[in-house]
């Protein structure tokens, strides 16, 4: 049984708990329009009213994103800075000698890591964590970029499939529009989770929830969630026999 109510409550305390203990002031985030960064906004906010800070970080990004992430800040309040990060991309492209033409994730995974490096930057400066907004769906299939998005020190919705999620938002007075949008990652035009992963999140929830799904579905989680499983650990560390 989710208790949306008393869910939320602990989240809030476990925020304070998690940034007292790093002797830190406040939380920063990447905004950007969608349900999972509206709701860990939503969260650090009821933490830390003076002390979180989102940024809106367009990379190529579509339009519409923004103009979700200030409806977003404008509707919780919340402190928010715009950096662009398109000029950056380029840079690095001309910089690694890129022809823009590579495999479309060589390129596109640059954009969370872009990012990942703008958060840190404002978390040194102000004395805040950054907080990831990764949820038990993506993480169970690898659904992020490796020391991009999940380049954070803390991950408030990482016990929550993408539907729990959902009835966060709703419980934290998340913009309808922001809750009904399709999930994307934001990386290329039209691109959306389900489309990509091959599975709704209604197949991939309930899987994990109940551990029931037909044989396609099965077959595709297990097979993400085996792939993936280097992104969910430290990194190998080499030991010789002398050790
Ligand atoms: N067995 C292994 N042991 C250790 N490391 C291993 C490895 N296999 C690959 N690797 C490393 O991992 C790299 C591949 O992982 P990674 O770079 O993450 O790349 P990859 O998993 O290929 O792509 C990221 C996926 O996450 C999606 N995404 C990204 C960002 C945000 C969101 C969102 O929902 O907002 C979704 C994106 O659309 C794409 O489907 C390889 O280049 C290699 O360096
Ligand atoms: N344009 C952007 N500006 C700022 N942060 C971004 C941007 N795009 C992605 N991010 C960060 O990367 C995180 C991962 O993206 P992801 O798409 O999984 O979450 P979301 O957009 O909040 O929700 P949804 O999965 O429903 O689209 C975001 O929550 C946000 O913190
Ligand atoms: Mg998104």
């Amino acid at each position: 049984m989710f208790d949306v109510e008393r869910v939320a409550n602990e989240l809030i305390e476990w925020l304070k708990d998690r940034v007292k203990e790093a002797n830190a002031k406040g939380i920063v985030l990447g905004l950007s329009g969608g349900v999972d960064s509206a709701v860990v906004a939503a969260a650090a906010k009821k933490a830390f009213p003076d002390d979180t800070l989102g940024i809106i970080m367009p990379c190529y990004s579509n339009p519409q994103d923004e103009k979700d992430a200030l409806l977003l800040a404008d509707r919780l309040n919340i402190r928010y800075k715009k950096v662009v990060l398109d000029e950056v991309y380029d840079s690095l492209l001309r910089a690694v000698g890129s022809t823009g033409n590579e495999n479309r994730l060589a390129l596109a995974n640059i954009k969370p890591r872009l990012r990942m490096t703008t958060l840190y930057y404002h978390a040194a400066l102000l004395n805040y964590l950054v907080a990831g907004t990764g949820n038990k769906s993506e993480l169970t299939v690898g659904y992020f970029t490796k020391y991009g998005d999940s380049g954070v020190d803390i991950l408030p919705l990482a016990s929550f499939v993408k539907h729990e999620v959902w009835e966060l938002a709703r419980y934290f007075n998340v913009p309808e529009e922001i809750i009904n949008k399709a999930p994307s990652a934001g990386l290329w035009e039209n691109q959306t989770d389900e489309k990509e992963m091959g599975i709704t999140y209604k197949e991939l929830d309930e899987y994990i929830l109940t551990g029931k799904a037909t044989e396609r579905v099965r077959n595709i989680v297990d097979e993400l969630n085996r792939k993936s499983q280097h992104k969910r650990e430290m990194p190998k560390i080499f030991v010789p026999s002398s050790k």
